[in-house]
């Protein structure tokens, strides 16, 4: 065999041998995993944590192994070694192999050693003569992409590397469900995957510029590149919505890392649900950082001088509860610097002391150690005691404060002067009204200046703290005796695995289940949305400042969003953060994105410099129709080009097209397409998208607001005049005309906004 067929039985042959190597690794964990399950629920408590530990560390190895199946080796790199004519080969793939005797078999993208797979170019070959992007289907190789680098060729700096199999990925029909980008990340998004851990690095990109499959890379390249530190801390996704991170969540887990917490901003706080949404300027308002001030004011407001002395009798004696004294413990307890709820035990015991020296004055003799202490018992459980103590300093849940302020006016207008009173009646609501998106930084805020009053807690997390230092030894001693670990797992970790009593959490697991976790690094995603106060939240999250923020300042829809970064970030990370641009689009084809960044333009967006990496013909299609119920296009011409669309893309494993539209006629529209489905594509097919989540639907209609971060293969835009109206304005409707990868179809019958 010579020629291509020749090179693909080799390269075949060789990535025969690496699913070989999977295999057998897959039988060797689940060998040991079946083992370590057979020996069942019996034995001394530390023999059933040790067993645990090591079930929690095999099943996640096998879900690791499990995860890489697909496109298990894409590239192949053939460097110079240096001798006269010597050439050395490295396959490169999703995970690193070895073979039984320890030998290199396949390369892990992450590693050092593959940098030059994604870096290479013709101007900057470095030793790689040749670059090899294998095309592979289940297990077979498919095709070949050769690039030869160390040729005296014409060279094009903008040149995309592995153009076929990229533009291959970019071609293929949507699922609902992103996919890595491993085998065709381009030279400017290495640089960012790869970029320090240290600080936080904003990357700023037009749609389609690939922004979410960066960060998600980069925070499995991280995971690899600092695996001990980040192990045990973690690493947080933050996304804009749920339906976002079930769009993303595929990603992380088929490059092998399962550990990573991910969560929108409503969801921060473990056992508060934020269901409501605040529009426009409620929004603003509650993402001000000024809000700082208001909960530490009305923090404060729980700690009371009473005007007038109060009296109280105990056990037949009086007592008087003097302003000058409440003053003065609560000066002293507030230098304890402790939050509210802890500072409280500091204040009522001074308070105590100062009744009980009363006490001693009466008597006019000084009191025997026994005799304070029963007098001061005394006091403490006296009901009229507790309740002038409690009216000084009041014990008080984060709910119920931030609840108090929008429920109160007066407990408003006492904490936030500086609003005007329009401004707090728009932030006024009735009681037991659900918490919203934004409440959340506000209670989070709460949270740490009350804390929680929780002494059990605190005397167990310090009885596990002694606990885990003893462990910590003894998972030591367990790995250096097993060998196991291999970079997966470390002392410390498997030791908080061990720990006593509790099931076996991972990380990760007690990572989101912990308000006051701080992880290693966090990432953030449409992070122009949120607001000075959601950031706050955030950073509190990350003390070392390891972040990396994607966002697009073009495409910010909330009120309390961002429209520069700088703005935005230097108050809270000073000089702490660097910015990386993202310049080519890989969604939107040419035509479509031109046309998207020109009415973004028009309407003065901060658009950043957008290049589409190809085009497609027919990709964009303007309609002009009779106006319907609102004056937008007819229900029945919306209908009719969504289903021509379905029917020509939708298929059975992927094709997906979106119908976005003026919210207001979402649902009407939904029912219209559902209704005549089946007579477009027959009642079987119908059933089957029917049935599809939401989220995953093929077949969707959607307000532009939802549509930010996803993508679909067709997008039926409606009336866009009017969607430049709505909440979001031209940035809601910029968003919505990125999201195709292959058509775009503008129904209208006002005339169409500047640009166009
Ligand atoms: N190097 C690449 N190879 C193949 N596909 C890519 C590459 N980079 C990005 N893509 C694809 O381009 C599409 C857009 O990527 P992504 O959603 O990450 O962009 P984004 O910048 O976050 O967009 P937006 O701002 O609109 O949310 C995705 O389908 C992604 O898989």
């Amino acid at each position: 065999m010579t020629g291509i067929a020749g090179e693909l039985a080799h390269e075949q042959a060789v990535v025969d041998t690496m699913y070989t190597r999977l295999d057998t690794l897959r039988g060797t964990t689940a060998g040991r995993l079946r083992d370590v399950r057979l020996a069942g629920a019996s034995g001394t408590h530390q023999n059933r944590s040790e067993r645990d530990a090591f079930a929690t560390l095999y099943e996640d190895r096998a879900a690791q192994l499990d995860a890489v199946e697909d496109r298990l080796v894409f590239g192949r790199l053939d460097l110079s070694d240096g001798s006269a004519d010597g050439t050395v080969t490295r396959y490169v793939g999703r995970i690193g192999l070895t073979d039984a005797e320890h030998r290199s078999m396949l390369t892990d993208w992450r590693a050092p050693a593959a940098e030059a797979f994604y870096r290479a170019t013709a101007l900057h070959p470095g030793d790689v003569q040749r670059r090899r992007h294998l095309v592979t289907k289940g297990r077979s190789v498919t095709g070949l992409e050769d690039e030869v680098l160390d040729l005296d060729t014409e060279i094009d700096a903008d040149a995309l590397s592995g153009e076929g199999a990229l533009l291959a990925a970019m071609a293929q029909g949507r699922t609902g469900r992103m996919s890595d980008i491993v085998a065709t990340i381009q030279a400017e998004q290495d640089r960012i995957i790869r970029s320090d851990l240290s600080g936080a690095l904003v990357v700023q990109g037009g749609p389609g510029t690939g922004k979410t499959a960066v960060a998600l890379h980069r925070a499995a390249y991280l995971l690899y590149a600092h695996r001990r530190l980040l192990e045990r801390s973690g690493v947080l996704v933050v996304g804009p919505s749920s339906a976002f991170l079930r769009y993303i969540d595929q990603v992380l887990p088929s490059l092998g890392e399962t550990g990573v917490v991910s969560t929108t901003v409503g969801d921060l706080i473990p056992g508060i649900r934020a269901t409501a949404v605040d529009e426009g300027q409620v929004a603003r308002l509650k993402g001000l950082l000024l809000w700082r001030k208001v909960v530490r004011r009305a923090v404060r407001a729980r700690e009371r001088v009473p005007e007038q002395e109060i009296p109280v009798r105990v056990d037949g004696h009086d007592f008087v509860i003097r302003p000058r004294d409440v003053s003065d413990a609560i000066a002293r307890a507030r230098r304890t610097h402790k939050p509210h709820n802890l500072a409280r035990g500091a204040f009522v015991r001074d308070m105590l002391d100062r009744l009980t020296d009363q006490y001693r004055d009466f008597t006019g003799a000084p009191l025997s150690g026994e005799d304070r202490s029963a007098v001061f018992e005394d006091l403490r459980s006296d009901r009229d005691v507790r309740v002038a103590l409690n009216l000084a300093w009041l014990p008080i849940t984060p709910e119920r404060l931030v609840a108090d302020l929008y429920t109160k006016p007066h407990r408003l207008a006492e904490a936030a002067p500086e609003l005007t009173a329009r401004e707090r009646r728009l932030l006024f609501r009735e009681k037991g009204a659900p918490w919203t998106e934004s409440d959340v930084p506000i209670l989070d805020e709460a949270y740490e200046l009350l804390g929680e009053d929780d002494s059990v807690a605190l005397a167990e997390a310090r009885n596990r703290e002694a606990e885990q230092a003893r462990e910590v030894e003894y998972a030591r001693s367990v790995l250096s005796s097993t060998g196991a670990g291999g970079g997966l797992v470390d002392a410390e970790t498997l030791a908080s695995r061990f720990a006593a009593g509790g099931p076996s959490l991972t990380t990760a697991e007690r990572a989101a289940g912990d308000r006051a976790w701080t992880y290693g690094h966090v990432v953030v995603d449409e992070a122009q949305e949120l607001s000075p106060m959601a950031w706050r939240a955030l950073v509190r999250r990350v003390p070392t400042r390891s972040m990396t923020i994607v966002g697009d300042v073009a495409q910010t829809s909330s009120a309390a969003g961002a429209r520069n970064w700088d703005r935005m970030l230097t108050p809270l990370l000073r000089d702490g953060w660097r910015l990386a641009e993202l310049t080519v689009s890989y969604r939107t084809p040419s035509t479509v994105a031109d046309t998207a960044q020109q009415v973004a333009r028009a309407a003065g967006l901060p658009v950043s410099d957008l290049r589409a990496a190809r085009d497609v013909e027919g990709s964009l299609t303007v309609v002009r129709t009779a106006p319907g119920q609102d004056t937008l296009p007819e229900d029945g011409a919306v209908v009719a080009e969504a289903l021509g669309l379905v029917k020509e893309l939708v298929g059975p494993d992927a094709g997906r097209v979106a119908v976005v539209a003026p919210s207001g006629s979402v649902p009407r529209l939904a029912e219209a397409i559902g209704g005549a489905l089946a007579s477009a594509v027959g009642a079987e097919e119908a059933a089957r998208l029917s049935a599809q989540r939401p989220e995953d639907a093929q077949v969707t209609v959607l307000a532009p607001r939802q549509t930010k971060g996803l993508e679909f293969d067709a997008v039926v835009l409606v009336e866009p005049a009017t969607i430049a109206e709505g909440p979001g304005g031209t940035s809601d409707l910029y968003v919505a005309m990125t999201r195709p990868t292959q058509r775009l179809v503008v129904l209208h019958t006002r005339d169409l906004p500047e640009g166009f």
